[in-house]
C-alpha cells in the first residue's frame, strides 16, 4: 500500500512526508510546507475508528418550529460573528497527529503555525485517467516553491478516533517530492451525466432576491470578476487518487433516522458522508439532488430547516447524512450552541465518516464563518472537501463570472490559514452541475475506504 502510495504522490511537486502503519494506510499527512508563503498541509488518509452504537431516535429531519425570516443575511468576511470557540483536540495515542500551524501574523514575524489542511481519503492512489476525479489544481509556482515538508503520519486511526488506541502509530517517512498535485484547472463544465436532471424543481435561479444574498458582496481584494475559466487562478489544492469508480449510481436512496446525538445515530456499518455549512447554503437540496429525488432531505427557504443528523441509506450499502446549518442566527444562542455541539461531536467521534463535505455558497463572497469553519474542521482533523453550491445563482446586474471570484476569493482566505486547500467541486442542485463529479468522488472514497479495513475493524468490534 505504502508503494501505491508513493507511486501516486511521486512525481508530483511538493514537499510532503508520511508514515503509514499496519496494512491498512490509513492517514497521510502533509505537513509543513516551507512554501513561498510559509503555507503549510497536511493530508490526512482516514481508516480505523472505535464504533458507537446507535439508538433510535427517529425524528423526521426540519420538524419542529419554523424559523421564520430569511436571515441568512450572512455577513460580510471581515463582519461576520464568530462560530464557537475551536476546541482543540488532545493528541490521541495511536494517531497521527496533525498540529494546527499558523503563518506569520505579520510580516516579519516569525512564521505562524501553518495549518494544515485535513482530508481524509483512501490510500488506494492512482487511476486511470479519466475515472479519476479531478478535484484539484495545484499552482506551479506553490508546487515548485513548496519544496520542504516537515513529518506527516499514517496511522491505522480515523482522525475522528475519539479514544485512543493501541500503541503509537511507527512512521514511515516519504520522500518530499511527494505531496501534491499537478496544476490542473478544474473545469466548472465537468460532465455531470450520472443520473438525473433536476432543472425545474422550484429552485430560484437568477432571481437576485433570494434568501442567502446576505449583506452584499466582499469585493474580495484583487477579485478579477470578469476573468474567463482561462484565467483561473491556480491554487495549492491537495489531489489524492482515487480507485476506479464503481457503483457510481444511486439506485435506492432511503431516510433512516434522525438523531440529535452521536450515540443515536444508526450502527457504523456503512462508509458514511456528510454536508455541513451555513444555514441555508443548500445541504438538504444537494443530498436531493445527489440522490436524485426531490424531497428525500426538507428543503426550505427559511433558514434553519435541518435540525437532526439525518441519515440517508443509499443503496443499502452507504450513507449520506444531512446535518443542521451553522451561523443561523434566529435559532438563538442556545439552540446555534446545541446544534454546534452535537454536529462537532458528531464530526469528532462517528468512526465511520469517510469525507464530510463543506458546502459554501459560490454565489455569495467569502463569509468569516465559513473561514473559521473551516479552520475547525482542520484543526479536529476532520477530512472534507469544500463544496461550492448555488453556482447557478446570479443577482442582477452581477456577471456570471462573479461565482469564480467568489470561489476564488474564499479559496484565497482560507489560504491566509491553510497552507494548502482541500479538494473542492464547483455545484448547482439546481441544474444537476456537479453530480456526477461528486458520485464520482464517493464511489471512489469507499471503495478505498473499504479496502483500508475500517469497518471490518469496526464489525469485529476492534474499533
Ligand atoms: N438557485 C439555487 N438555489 C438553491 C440551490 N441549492 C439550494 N437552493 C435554495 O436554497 C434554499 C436553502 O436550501 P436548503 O437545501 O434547505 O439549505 P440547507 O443548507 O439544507 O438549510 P438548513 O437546513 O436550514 O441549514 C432553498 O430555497 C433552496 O431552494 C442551488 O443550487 N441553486
Ligand atoms: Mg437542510
Amino acid at each position: 500500500m505504502q508503494a501505491l502510495l508513493e507511486r501516486a504522490l511521486s512525481g508530483r511537486s511538493a514537499c510532503c512526508s508520511t508514515s503509514i502503519t499496519g496494512s491498512h494506510v490509513s492517514q497521510l499527512q502533509l505537513s509543513r510546507c516551507t512554501a513561498s508563503k510559509q503555507r503549510a498541509a497536511a493530508v490526512v488518509v482516514a481508516a480505523s475508528v472505535p464504533s458507537r452504537s446507535g439508538k433510535g431516535r427517529t425524528d423526521r429531519p426540519g420538524q419542529g418550529s419554523k424559523k421564520s425570516g430569511s436571515n441568512t443575511k450572512g455577513k460580510q468576511l471581515a463582519k461576520a460573528s464568530p462560530p464557537s470557540p475551536k476546541p482543540q483536540r488532545p493528541s490521541k495515542p495511536g494517531q497521527a497527529t496533525v498540529k494546527p500551524a499558523r503563518k506569520p501574523t505579520s510580516a516579519g514575524a516569525s512564521p505562524k503555525l501553518p495549518r494544515p489542511a485535513t482530508h481524509a481519503g483512501p490510500s488506494t492512489p492512482v487511476l486511470p485517467a479519466g475515472s479519476q476525479p479531478k478535484l484539484t489544481a495545484v499552482s506551479a509556482a506553490t508546487s515548485s516553491s513548496a519544496a520542504s515538508l516537515g513529518a506527516a503520519a499514517v496511522s491505522d486511526s480515523h482522525p475522528c478516533d475519539p479514544a485512543p488506541q493501541g500503541s503509537p502509530a511507527p512512521q514511515v517517512t516519504l520522500p518530499p517530492q511527494a505531496a501534491v498535485a499537478t496544476p490542473a484547472a478544474r473545469d466548472p463544465d465537468h460532465n455531470d451525466d450520472v443520473g438525473g436532471d433536476d432543472d425545474g424543481d422550484g429552485f430560484l435561479v437568477d432571481d437576485g432576491g433570494d434568501d442567502s444574498e446576505e449583506g452584499g458582496r466582499v469585493e474580495a481584494g484583487g477579485e478579477d470578476a470578469g476573468d474567463d475559466d482561462d484565467d483561473e487562478e491556480a491554487f495549492p489544492e491537495i489531489q489524492f487518487s482515487l480507485p476506479n469508480a464503481t457503483n457510481v449510481k444511486v439506485k435506492t436512496a432511503e431516510y433512516l433516522k434522525s438523531s440529535v446525538a452521536v450515540a443515536d445515530c444508526p450502527p457504523p456499518r456503512f462508509a458514511e458522508f456528510a454536508v455541513i455549512g451555513r444555514s441555508n447554503v443548500g445541504k438538504s437540496s444537494l443530498i436531493n439532488m445527489l440522490t436524485g429525488r426531490k424531497d428525500l432531505a426538507l428543503v426550505s427557504k427559511q433558514p434553519g430547516k435541518t435540525k437532526c443528523i439525518n441519515h440517508f441509506l443509499i443503496n443499502g450499502s452507504w450513507y449520506l447524512v444531512d446535518l443542521p446549518g451553522y451561523g443561523f442566527a434566529k435559532v438563538g444562542l442556545q439552540g446555534r450552541q446545541q446544534f454546534d455541539a452535537f454536529t462537532r461531536e458528531y464530526f469528532k467521534t462517528r468512526p465511520n465518516l469517510a469525507m464530510v463535505f463543506m458546502l459554501v455558497d459560490a454565489s455569495i463572497p467569502p463569509q468569516k464563518i465559513d473561514v473559521e469553519y473551516a479552520n475547525w474542521l482542520t484543526d479536529n482533523e476532520v477530512p472534507f472537501t469544500l463544496v461550492f453550491t448555488k453556482a447557478d445563482k446570479r443577482r442582477k446586474g452581477v456577471p456570471a463570472s462573479a461565482k469564480d471570484s467568489h470561489v476564488t476569493a474564499f479559496k484565497r482566505a482560507l489560504l491566509r490559514d491553510l497552507a494548502f486547500l482541500p479538494p473542492s467541486i464547483l455545484t448547482s442542485a439546481a441544474k444537476g452541475l456537479g453530480r456526477g463529479e461528486m458520485l464520482n468522488f464517493m464511489a471512489g472514497l469507499r471503495i478505498a475506504f473499504e479496502k483500508s479495513g475500517r469497518l471490518a475493524a469496526i464489525k469485529q468490534g476492534m474499533l
